[in-house]
């Protein structure tokens, strides 16, 4: 495959996206593709300034999907887009469908105003109009969240987000399907209980179905 790709991962915090980004940039690497790896929020000196204020400090969920799509902004505009013009492929911990799915089902924030936002922040001037900056795909570790929960157990210091009771997530994994089921086309769905062996074959059987990996 020629030209830019954009995937994102997403999934409840602890549903092991992280376990197969560098899998997947290998994969890729091996086909001879040059891979970006990034993450939301952060990707940037300033994105990265803004993570550590949005992860940690406890503020209100317009305060915090402000600071997610201020981080997102300049994240495209400085890395993304400029990667996806040189043909690269850019495989993102976490993109907008996390803001849908923590600010807006997990916290309780307005969808429409996020929707909102997202088109402010997406129409980027390397996109056409009316076209609206999203991934080419995005792949959803689907998990449930007392599975999460014990593997985060003991892995890490928690942040904000992962000290969040259990029906956070429920609420959190909920707005992942939402948004899942309304772009059945853009979401790749694994099933992420299971060992990370089969979850990786999944990954790579899904992404050869689409024609991303051969
Ligand atoms: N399939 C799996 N089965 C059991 N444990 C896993 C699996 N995938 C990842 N883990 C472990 O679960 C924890 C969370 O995984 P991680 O990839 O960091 O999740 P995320 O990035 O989605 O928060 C880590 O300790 C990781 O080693
Ligand atoms: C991108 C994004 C992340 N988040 C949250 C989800 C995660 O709990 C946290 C950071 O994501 P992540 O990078 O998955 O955390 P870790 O490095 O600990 O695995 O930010 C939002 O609430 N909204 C967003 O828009």
């Amino acid at each position: 495959m020629t030209g830019g790709l954009f995937i994102s991962f997403e999934g409840i915090d602890g549903a092991g996206k992280s376990t197969h980004i560098d899998a997947l940039a290998a994969a890729l690497r091996a086909r001879g593709r040059t891979v970006v790896t990034t993450r939301e929020p952060g990707g940037t000196p300033l994105a990265e300034k803004l993570r550590a204020l949005a992860l940690n400090e406890p503020m209100d969920p317009l305060t915090e999907a402000l600071l997610m799509f201020a981080a997102r902004r300049d994240h495209l505009l400085q890395v993304i887009e400029p990667a996806l013009a040189r043909g690269d492929a850019v495989l993102c911990d976490r993109f907008t469908d996390a803001t849908f799915a923590y600010q807006g089902a997990g916290r309780g924030f307005d969808l429409d105003v996020l929707a909102g936002l997202e088109r402010w922040v997406q129409s980027v001037p390397a996109v056409q109009a009316p076209t609206l900056r999203q991934p080419h795909l995005t792949i959803w570790f689907d998990l449930a969240p007392a599975v999460a929960a014990q593997r985060l157990a003991g892995a890490r210091v928690p942040d904000k987000f992962e000290a969040q009771p259990q029906e956070f997530f429920a609420r959190v994994a909920a707005g992942y399907a939402a948004r899942a089921a309304a772009d059945p086309h853009r979401f790749l769905r694994v099933d992420a209980d299971q060992p990370r062996e089969a979850v990786w074959r999944d990954v790579e059987e899904g992404l050869k179905a689409r024609g991303v990996l051969a």
